[in-house]
């Protein structure tokens, strides 16, 4: 039986916080595909963003994890407006900018920024870190008191890098230095939101905590709203307030980090997070989760839960009825979850699942 409570209105609402920053509902993105000859008819399209619902607060770390492909890229792009959504409404400090052209998003681009994941690509390598950090003021004419250099100075300290390293070239810096500018630069127009989109992963591992550190404290420090884009469970735990979980172009979990860490909910949730061994902090390992067979197709999802083909809960009511994402009864306030089987919010010990291969059968619906 499902025990779905519906949400009187926003998810992950946290009372004391105040008036969203952002505020998404029912996003989507979906990439033409052409086919034919000579190429110009729409066959289909790729399902990347497929619905998604994420509300975040001013100063707020909400961490977006999930496996490769489901659209957690996609969907900081779209809130950056780098893409154009095809359906859905994008809401940031009450204005919406969904469709929004140049001129409404002039001033919005400042104050939304974003932090790439390959440090060695996002930087030209024919300007100087000084003329790299200085052209987001430039091109929003931006004069800082004390002036541009100054900030960028300011700025490189702020980073933990050297002032004096204004003239240099961004080869001259190893990835994580290199990554520090690219949130320097992120930081020069003093945003408000910043999408760190897999900040961490391109670099060595003994380098990734450092720069997690430096993106901590910038939060901490400026209050600036941090949309983390992560696979990594673990670096997600330690930089986010608010955890989102996403699957196949929707998000599939959200919750505040211990209660998603401990208590998660959702199947899909408990998956993920028992392959991450020191995931659960006050209760015993969980359950190793093997999940069965491949992410399907995002050109064309499974019909109702679109992680039923890999359930092991799967019942007949999850290929026909969409779960909606909502708290459940027991779950903390902004705790909310998108399946009509929960699991309980223990952690069960020692036992490994597989799904069913009865189960299996449920996979052709949507074909
Ligand atoms: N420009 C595009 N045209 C067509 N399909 C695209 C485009 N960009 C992304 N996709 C597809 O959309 C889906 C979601 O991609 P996206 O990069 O958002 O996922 P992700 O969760 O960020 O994955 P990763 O962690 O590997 O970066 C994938 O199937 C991807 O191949």
């Amino acid at each position: 039986m499902s025990e779905n409570v519906t949400l009187p209105q926003q998810q992950g609402a946290k009372k004391q916080q105040g008036e969203p920053l952002l505020k998404v509902e029912g996003l989507q993105k979906h990439f033409p595909i052409y086919g034919g000859f000579p190429f110009k008819r729409k066959v289909g399209a790729v399902k990347a963003v497929d619905g998604v619902d994420l509300t975040m607060y001013p100063g707020e770390s909400l961490g977006l994890v999930g496996e490769s492909g489901c659209g957690k890229s996609t969907t900081g792009r779209l809130i950056t407006r780098l893409l154009e959504p095809t359906g859905g409404t994008i809401e940031y400090a009450g204005q919406d900018i969904t469709h929004a052209k140049r001129k409404q998003l002039a001033p919005i681009r400042s104050e939304i920024q974003m932090i790439f994941q390959d440090p060695y690509s996002s930087l030209n390598p024919r300007q100087t870190v000084g003329t790299i950090i200085k052209s987001p003021m430039e091109v929003n004419g931006i004069n800082p008191p004390g002036g541009r250099e100054n900030r960028v100075r300011e700025l490189l300290e702020t980073v933990g890098l050297n002032p004096e390293h204004y003239n240099r070239f961004p080869h001259e810096f190893s990835g994580g230095q290199r990554q520090r500018i690219g949130v320097a630069r992120a930081l020069a127009l003093q945003p408000k939101l910043i999408v760190a989109d897999e900040p961490v992963s391109a670099l060595d591992v003994s380098i990734q905590a450092q720069v997690v550190n430096l993106l901590q404290k910038v939060q901490d420090e400026m209050g600036i709203a941090f949309l983390f884009i992560a696979h990594d469970l673990a670096v997600v735990r330690h930089f986010s307030q608010r955890v989102a979980v996403m699957y196949l172009g929707k998000v599939m979990e959200v919750a505040d980090r211990d209660s998603l860490y401990n208590r998660p909910r959702h199947p899909y949730t408990h998956a993920l997070l028992s392959a991450v061994p020191e995931a659960s902090v006050d209760g015993p390992q969980r359950e190793r989760i093997r999940l069965a067979g491949d992410v399907p197709s995002p050109i064309n999802p499974p019909s109702g839960c679109r992680f039923r083909t890999r359930c092991w809960k799967a019942q007949e009511k999850c290929a026909t009825e969409e779960p909606p994402l909502v708290q459940l009864s027991g779950n903390a306030e902004g705790h909310l979850t998108a399946c009509h089987f929960p699991e309980e919010p223990t952690i069960k010990a020692g036992k490994e699942v597989v799904m069913d291969p009865a189960l299996a059968s449920l996979e052709s619906d949507s074909e």
